[in-house]
């Protein structure tokens, strides 16, 4: 039997098979920080990772996927180190548009260590910056992050379900304000955000041109 395929459709396959692969990387570096292996297998295993690296080297890109829109029309960005289904680094974070602004569901991997049972502040600060960037975008003002500031009131736990969240407060010329939380989902604060985002002058050029 055979199937009409849309344009695009064996990207769309290609770019699934990708993602399932960057999942697996993570699993893998999961696997690598918490592995008590002895020298041998941890040799082995490295041999075996050269020569995989080689094969997806043979095709290689210049850069990481760029933001884009699906064919759905969804805009998503899968080469981005925070909501990349395609790249490994990222959880990836899912972001929800709300009433309010944005929010994510998100767990953090033993990868994110920074103290010992906890989150790496840079992780939390890193995942705060993007909701807030969402927030601003989704608010029709997307801007560069000008600074952030970061108040962490309770070391953040890996393996456990958290919840950011994200909102605009306020805005004026280029510059708008968004607030964020990294919490519990009982509510219990653990990560509080506030960010300076900035229309670049480039962009508003660009624009009218
Ligand atoms: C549906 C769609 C969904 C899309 C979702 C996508 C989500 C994506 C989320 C991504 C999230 C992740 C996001 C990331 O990770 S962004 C990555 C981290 N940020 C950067 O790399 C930014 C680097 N800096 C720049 O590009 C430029 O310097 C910017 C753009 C910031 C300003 O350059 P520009 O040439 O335009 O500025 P200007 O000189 O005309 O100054 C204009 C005004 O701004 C004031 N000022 C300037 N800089 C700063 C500063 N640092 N703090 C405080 N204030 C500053 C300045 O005094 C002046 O104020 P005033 O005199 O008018 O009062």
């Amino acid at each position: 039997m055979t199937m009409d395929l849309a344009p695009g459709h064996d990207e769309e396959t290609r770019l699934a098979a990708l993602a399932v692969l960057a999942q697996q990387v993570r699993e893998l570096m999961d696997a690598v920080v918490l592995t008590e292996a002895d020298e041998d297998e941890v040799t082995s295993v490295t041999a075996e990772l050269v020569a995989l690296t080689e094969r997806l080297n043979d095709a290689r890109r210049e850069r990481p996927l760029m933001p884009e829109f699906a064919p759905d029309g969804t805009f998503r960005h899968l080469g981005n180190a925070v909501t990349g289904a395609c790249n490994p680094h990222a959880l990836p974070l899912v972001i929800e548009h709300t009433p309010e602004g944005s929010q994510a569901d998100l767990e953090f991997r033993p990868t994110h260590e920074g103290p010992p049972n906890s989150v790496h502040g840079g992780v939390s600060a890193m995942i705060l910056d993007h909701l807030l960037g969402h927030a601003v975008a989704t608010s029709g003002r997307a801007g560069m992050t000008g600074t952030l500031t970061i108040r962490y009131r309770q070391p953040v736990p890996y393996g456990r379900p958290v919840v950011g969240t994200a909102a605009t407060t306020r805005a004026e010329g280029r510059k708008t304000w968004a607030d964020g939380t990294i919490s519990l989902p009982d509510g219990t604060p653990l990560v509080e955000a506030t960010g300076l985002f900035i229309t670049p002058s480039l962009w508003v050029e660009a624009a009218s041109d």
